[in-house]
């Protein structure tokens, strides 16, 4: 297979991935409304160039990092379906990832998002 084919081939794979995650993973569902709802906030509250970009990388972060959380998990699962402590351990420290980038991005958005609030007030 030369490079080129291989190339869409590997980027077909990886949208299939994308669609996957938010047509299917109910956390996937539940992150797609909330990057929705970011977005037309934004929008609605005029953000400025700079918090437009600080946003949309928040979301890519939070995104990203659920949908890696979500193939660790059918990791674990298929691996070891059964209780084991080192899964718990690596399925904590996943999710943990997850909440801590959730957290900052909550922040982030309240910083740049209350004021704007306010002056509408
Ligand atoms: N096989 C297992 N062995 C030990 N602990 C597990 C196991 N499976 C799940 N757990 C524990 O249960 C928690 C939840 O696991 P689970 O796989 O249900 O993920 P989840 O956060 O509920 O994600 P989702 O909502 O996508 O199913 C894990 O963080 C872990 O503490």
């Amino acid at each position: 297979m030369n490079k080129k084919r291989s190339f869409f081939k590997a980027f077909y794979h990886a949208w299939k991935g994308i669609q996957q995650f938010f047509l299917h993973d109910r956390n996937g569902r539940i992150h797609l409304g909330a990057a929705i709802a970011t977005v037309m906030a934004g929008f609605v509250l005029h953000v400025s160039n700079i918090e437009w970009i600080v946003l949309l990388l928040c979301i890519a972060a939070v995104i990203s990092l659920e949908m890696i959380n979500a193939a660790i998990e059918k990791l674990c699962d298929m691996v070891h379906e059964a209780y084991h402590p080192t899964i718990k351990n690596i399925k904590d420290i996943s999710a943990g990832a997850v909440l801590l980038v959730s957290i900052i991005s909550v922040v982030i958005a309240a910083i740049i998002f209350i004021p704007k609030i306010m002056e509408l007030l």
